[in-house]
């Protein structure tokens, strides 16, 4: 792992060591703090470079293109009218290229190397973590292009990992709002207010090239705000869950995917 990682900044092959620990306690306390934690440069640059650039003809001939209009949860909620400020809609736009057309890929490395699958339940205090058993969504690679977005949602799992490839030369910023709802409170005025863009602790962050990326998902709303110019934004993400064997169901995967093996 030392050809694609910075392990001695982050030894992430070393769990006995009080590095480690160290390092595992750092993230525990940002995530606690801030909902979220990132090692700056833990892939190495060129490597993600190389990664881009084997994706590229992938993206420009057979990427699937997500597209739709959406509200934060990606589907009507029974308690609210469908008028609802908390339902607003807005649209997302991005290529995204499933594991199994990354085979062999040094993502898919990365995503299965067991130390880093031990680092990441260390740090979200799990006693382990488990991939994916679905061929396609175990990783995806997602390309924002010039005017692409994704746009506010929460996520399904607990934590959500993302490594960012590329960045782009302006826009694509990560906005996040840590906490806005909980597992017993919805928060629906709360949310509203957000996607009026009236919420003063929404904040706004540019991740470089290498940086890996764990975040709350499941609680914090974020979104990726729409790229400007020519180069394109280019992020990995895995998943993890606490259980084993889990996949998709069909009508998930034609969601985020357009087909279902
Ligand atoms: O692209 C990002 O920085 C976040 C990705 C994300 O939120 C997601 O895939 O659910
Ligand atoms: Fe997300």
């Amino acid at each position: 792992m030392h050809d694609i990682l910075d392990l001695d900044r982050f030894p992430l092959h070393r769990p006995h060591d009080p590095d480690w620990r160290s390092l595992v306690d750092r993230c525990r306390a940002d995530l606690a703090r801030k909902g979220m934690f990132n090692l700056e440069g833990l892939m190495r640059p060129e490597v993600a470079a190389r990664a881009v650039a084997e994706m590229e003809p992938r993206f420009a001939a057979d990427a699937f293109l997500h597209e739709r209009v959406h509200n934060i949860y990606f589907k009507p909620v029974e308690d609210l009218p469908a008028e609802h400020p908390a339902l607003t809609e807005f649209r997302t736009s991005n290529r995204t290229l499933c594991a199994d057309q990354i085979a062999g890929s040094a993502l898919l490395r990365l995503y299965e190397w067991p130390d880093f699958v031990t680092f990441l339940a260390a740090t979200m205090d799990k006693p382990r973590l488990h991939v994916m058993e679905d061929p396609l969504a175990r990783v995806n690679v997602m390309s924002y292009g010039q005017g692409q977005a994704l746009n506010w949602h929460f996520d399904r799992s607990e934590f959500t990992t993302t490594l960012l490839l590329q960045a782009p030369e302006q826009g694509g910023g990560f906005e996040y709002r840590t906490d806005l709802r909980s597992d017993d409170d919805p928060n629906y005025d709360g949310v509203a207010r957000l996607l009026r863009g009236e919420d003063p602790a929404s904040k706004v962050i540019a991740l470089t090239p290498g940086t890996l990326n764990v975040f709350k998902g499941r609680n914090t709303a974020h979104r990726v705000t729409p790229v400007k110019g020519g180069r394109a934004r280019v992020i990995a993400v895995f998943s993890y869950y606490e259980k084993p064997g889990v996949r998709f169901s069909d009508s998930e995967l034609l969601g985020f995917y357009g087909r279902t093996s």
